[in-house]
């Protein structure tokens, strides 16, 4: 079920990530400053409960969609919540959220899952006097237990219903755990592998339970399954979740690879200051949903002032296979981006074809080496790899190619096949990669790899690329210098600075841009961007590109945007995110342009 609104972020700002053992070692800081971790826990499991309650009002609200209801109406209906507490301190702040939704009047159920009966007992042996059944009481018992033990005696103390999963498997279905909100607590940060056997079986359950019963599904800290330093889900199991409480410093997990489909909207409790015991913790990464505003252009300019993009690309080889669509794209990109002024080296067979959806662009023969050197020095920025082809002919061009880029000062957008010879130029240890490394230092070199060709460019297998996105991005900058995207859900974006490197995650973009061509569409307005000289260096940056790129595919799937209405008097329909094409890019990255002029 899906609360009201846009998915997940509208902050401008950029968001600062960070990875699990960054987040222990937060806590670690903030405890060696004096601080009690029992009382880290209650806070944050109070400030989830008061969040609980407003987004199941909210949610009310919208399904009610008249704002005259009066919430009173909680006198008439006990609002029902099914928490799900595994054993670490996730649980922990499970039992400490039923402990204070309870005492704001709900009708609470917890569900443990992995407990034997000896954790429940061992806690009555060690249980508070019940005439002290408060949080202070339990918090200052002195034995040994931990964090969570506290939190479950708490929650017990106060008569708070529970039962095993593993002994009501078969009742789940009861109207006993038929409730408006159901919470996940059963991992948090230390989850470090495919959850099996009961846990799987659990987060199952969980996530029919929340589908039938149309309840609300909040995760606490991170949907159980989601590993938050990687984003990766094993074997699919994880819980879905409606909006996630994110505790402490917002998880990279959350927004890239599969932790995007599952954290639903994201809010923050931060609860202890960014900086403690004097250490400022460098994120591992920012998210990034807005683009920087562009200037207005001077009124006194021509299209020499906005850059050249030679395109290199569209290849057919031996006669038969012909790739000039991904040429295309990427040139009409390039100049729904910004650029003065496009000429595309591709097969001839395709020379037509381009004019015809192109009529701004010039051309030449990919093949006419001379012509296209002479290009390469008269461009302003040299695009090169889309639809290139594979061949040993097309290796050639493309190192010859990338020779004269080097050799003009050019900037250079690597895409595509391009990749591919580059992959296959480093297993031959082939001097051109060593001399890209060279150039990238200083000068622009912008590569775009999918998780399929990142594996090709690092020599590894693909679930290697796709269980460690960051590690991989930032070996491929290591062994061929450069800037890079890491194309798929949460892209990510690798900047070098000089005596820094800074990783981005795109925060906007969708499902319908998995299609062919949309990494073409891509390349083209990283060139077109590093094409407009008059822009700043932030304006016309790879991190600028990858969120048009995102927002432009937002706005075609949105509803209520001028392309895409039923209404529309441009008698334009409706598009999702099926069927959406890498075509229908250049004219919502125009319009994603003209609102960064604007915005
Ligand atoms: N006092 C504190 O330190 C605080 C902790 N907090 C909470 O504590 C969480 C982290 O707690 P923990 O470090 O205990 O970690 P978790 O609660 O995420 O659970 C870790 C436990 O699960 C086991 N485990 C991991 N993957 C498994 C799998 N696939 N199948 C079965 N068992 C698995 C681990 O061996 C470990 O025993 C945070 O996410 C946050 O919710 C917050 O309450 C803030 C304060
Ligand atoms: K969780």
């Amino acid at each position: 079920m899906q609360i009201h609104g846009h998915s997940s972020i509208d902050k401008k700002h950029p968001i600062s990530l960070y990875s699990s053992k960054q987040l222990y070692a937060m806590e670690q800081a903030w405890f060696s400053e004096g601080h009690d971790s029992f009382g880290l826990m209650q806070q944050a499991a109070w400030q989830m409960a008061k969040h609980i309650e407003q987004l199941y009002e909210k949610k009310y609200l919208n399904h009610h969609s008249s704002a005259s209801v009066n919430f009173s109406h909680r006198h008439n209906h006990q609002y029902r919540v099914s928490i799900w507490v595994g054993k670490g301190n996730n649980g922990g702040d499970g039992w400490l959220i039923a402990y204070y939704l309870k005492q704001a009047g709900w009708q609470v159920q917890i569900v443990t899952v992995g407990f034997e009966d000896s954790d429940f007992s061992n806690s009555d042996s060690d249980q508070v006097n019940s005439d002290k059944s408060d949080t202070t009481a339990i918090s200052n018992s002195k034995s040994s237990i931990t964090d969570a033990q506290k939190a479950l005696q708490v929650a017990r103390s106060a008569n708070c219903k529970y039962e095993r999963f593993e002994d009501s498997q078969n009742d789940l279905r009861s109207t006993a755990l038929q409730a408006d909100v159901y919470i996940d607590a059963l991992f948090g940060i230390g989850l470090d592998r495919t959850p099996e056997g009961i846990y799987k079986q659990a987060i199952r359950a969980f996530n029919e339970l929340t589908e039938q019963n149309n309840g609300l599904a909040i995760a606490v800290d991170i949907p159980s399954g989601v590993v938050a330093s990687t984003g990766e889900v094993f074997d699919r199991i994880a819980i879905k979740a409606d909006a996630t409480l994110c505790l402490i410093a917002r998880k990279f997990g959350l927004h890239t690879k599969d932790g995007v489909d599952y954290s639903g909207q994201v809010t923050d409790i931060p609860l202890i200051p960014y900086q403690v015991d004097n250490v400022a913790f460098e994120p591992v990464a920012k998210l990034i949903t807005t683009g920087q505003a562009f200037s207005p252009r001077r009124q006194n300019s021509y299209k020499g002032s906005y850059g050249h993009v030679l395109v290199i690309g569209g290849n057919r080889i031996d006669g038969s296979q012909g790739m000039g669509g991904a040429a295309i794209l990427s040139a009409s990109s390039s100049m729904a981006a910004g650029a003065g002024k496009i000429t595309v080296a591709c097969h001839e067979a395709f020379h037509g074809a381009l004019l015809t959806s192109l009529p701004d662009a010039m051309t030449i023969n990919l093949h006419d080496a001379q012509g296209v050197q002479h290009l390469i020095k008269a461009a302003s920025v040299v695009a090169i790899g889309m639809g290139l082809g594979r061949d040993d002919k097309a290796q050639a061009l493309f190192v010859n190619y990338i020779q004269a880029a080097m050799t003009a000062k050019k900037p250079i957008v690597i895409d595509a096949d391009g990749l591919y010879h580059l992959a296959s130029l480093q297993l031959k240890n082939d001097k051109l990669i060593s001399q890209l490394r060279e150039y990238s230092t200083d000068n622009e070199v912008c590569l775009t790899p999918h998780s399929g060709e990142a594996a090709k460019l690092l020599n590894k297998k693909i679930h290697e690329i796709e269980s460690d996105r960051l590690s991989a991005i930032k070996l491929c900058a290591q062994t061929y210098g450069g800037n890079w995207v890491l194309k798929g859900a949460g892209s990510l974006v690798l900047e070098r600075g000089l005596d820094q490197e800074q990783v981005y995650v795109c925060g906007v973009g969708n499902a319908g841009m998995a299609t062919a061509g949309m990494g073409d569409v891509l390349s083209g307005v990283i060139a077109g961007l590093l094409a407009q000289q008059d822009l700043e260096p932030e304006m016309r940056s790879l991190h600028q590109a990858v969120i048009i790129h995102g927002l432009a595919g937002d706005i075609l799937v949105s509803q209520t945007n001028q392309y895409n209405s039923g209404k529309s008097d441009r008698g334009h329909l409706l598009i999702g995110q099926r069927g959406l094409q890498a075509q229908d890019m250049p004219v919502a990255i125009r319009h994603v342009m003209q609102l960064l002029v604007d915005s």
